[in-house]
């Protein structure tokens, strides 16, 4: 019976080799921390010079019997007001993300929403000036009630291929293909 064989198989080997494909190479990553470069989440265990703040939102595109999805115009006010949006909101401490978005659609829409309705799709990892948003976006087909605007500037039914009809934050941008892909347009 052949004994355990000390020769270093070619997949053994190929772990071995150093990887090139991180621009964050050990010499890129060392300089970083020498220098402060790098920014931290919040929290983060890793550098402590000008730390972002994570912020995490949960959205919904709602979609209708036509495949028309709703956004919604922010308030005048507020951070990108007047920009469409989907709507949800931010993420209280101690609350699930899914709960944060069945309380927000019945604020801003009075709809009630179940959690076994909300399919995740994608998420928006974004950098704004004074934080970093990190956005899960939920489909929902099924709710109960009629959707009413009470908090946004306006309501509106759109096909997913014509959101860039829409100013959006700039987040949104990358969610708009998976809607157009599950949709069509
Ligand atoms: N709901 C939602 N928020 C979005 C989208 N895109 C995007 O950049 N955001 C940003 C805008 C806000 O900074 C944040 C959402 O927070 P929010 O709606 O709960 O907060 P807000 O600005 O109304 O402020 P607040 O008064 O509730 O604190 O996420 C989007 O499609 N939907």
């Amino acid at each position: 019976m052949a004994g355990p064989s000390t020769t270093r198989s070619p997949s053994r080997e190929r772990r071995k080799q150093p990887t090139s494909c991180c621009p964050a190479s050990s010499e890129g990553w060392t300089k970083k921390l020498r220098t402060g470069g790098a920014r931290s989440i919040s929290g983060g265990p890793f550098f402590s010079e000008s730390p972002v703040k994570l912020v995490l939102v949960a959205a919904c595109a709602l979609v209708d019997a036509d495949r028309r999805v709703l956004i919604a115009q922010r308030p005048e006010g507020k951070q990108l007001a007047g920009l469409w949006e989907f709507p949800g909101g931010k993420v209280e401490p101690g609350e699930r993300p899914e709960e944060t978005l069945i309380r927000e659609l019945h604020e801003e829409l009075g709809i009630t929403v179940k959690e076994a309705c909300l399919a995740p799709l994608t998420f928006a990892s974004h950098t704004y000036e004074t934080f970093q948003l990190l956005m899960p976006l939920w489909i929902c087909k099924r709710w109960e009630g009629q959707v009413i605007q009470k908090e946004h500037q306006a309501l509106k039914w759109v096909r997913p291929n014509k959101l860039r009809d829409y100013a959006m934050p700039p987040a949104d941008e990358p969610l708009i293909p998976p809607l157009v892909d599950l949709l069509g347009g």
